[in-house]
């Protein structure tokens, strides 16, 4: 794992930026993606820059179960408002929250990534060390699959929604087996609320019980923290 310490998410950004363009220019055309509050500056760096994606393909990591794509708290809406407007790709591929057959559609997606080989893929990581939607105890050759959130993951999320109540409690997650089928993985962690699970994924043992432990097997992975997420790294 190559850790890059950084002084903020804003540089963090821009070191995330560097590494995006050193995959376009290896020819990288298949971008797995992330929301959260992390990637925004990543996005935003990549917006106001001349990078273009319209060659490329897109496949994010999650989305809640039960909010339309057009609700603003969906993953959906998300990336459409941060990147997908700015920076169109030639296909973006979300899991659909609303699909009647959750089952179906965890297949199709699994079809998706099969048909598109991920050259770099984005994560960022919750408190309790999970990755896109994989809680704690996720096997790590997962496929994608429906998700019951944990409590600690509807209240780190309940900022974004009006009320806690409105945080969904499913969603379908991209499995962490295909998450490291990826050839490349950069993984953003920024702030003190992150010091646990970033010190955990880093030099703790490799376990399900912390999803993005499994990182320390990638053969690519690279983690940007900022100092306040660094803190507890020996
Ligand atoms: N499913 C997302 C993850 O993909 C994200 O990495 C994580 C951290 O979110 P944030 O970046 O807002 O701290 O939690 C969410 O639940």
């Amino acid at each position: 794992m190559k850790i890059i310490t950084v002084k903020d998410p804003l540089a963090g950004g821009k070191a995330a930026l560097d590494i995006f363009k050193a995959a376009k220019e290896r020819g990288v055309k298949t971008f797995g993606l992330a929301t959260g509050g992390t990637p925004e500056t990543t996005y935003a760096e990549l917006v106001k820059s001349d990078l273009d994606f319209q060659d490329c393909v897109s496949i994010n990591l999650d989305e809640y179960v039960g909010l339309p794509a057009d609700h603003d708290q969906s993953y959906a809406y998300y990336m459409h408002e941060h990147l997908f407007k700015a920076k169109p790709f030639a296909a973006s591929y979300l899991p659909n929250g609303m699909a009647s057959d959750l089952a179906t559609e965890c297949a199709r997606y699994d079809q998706i990534i099969a048909d598109h080989h991920v050259g770099l893929q984005l994560l960022g990581i919750g408190r309790n060390g999970h990755i896109g939607f994989n809680e704690p105890g996720s096997p790590f050759d997962g496929t994608t699959h429906e998700v019951a959130l944990t409590k600690s993951t509807i209240v780190a999320n309940a900022r974004f929604f009006d009320r806690e109540a409105d945080v969904p409690k499913q969603a379908i997650s991209m499995g962490i087996g295909s998450i490291m089928q990826a050839d490349q993985i950069l993984l953003e962690a920024y702030g003190e609320k992150k010091a646990d699970a970033v010190a955990k994924m880093v030099q703790g043992p490799v376990t399900e019980t912390v999803p993005a432990s499994i990182l320390q097997r990638h053969p690519d992975a690279i983690v940007i923290v900022d100092e306040a997420a660094a803190a507890k790294l020996k």
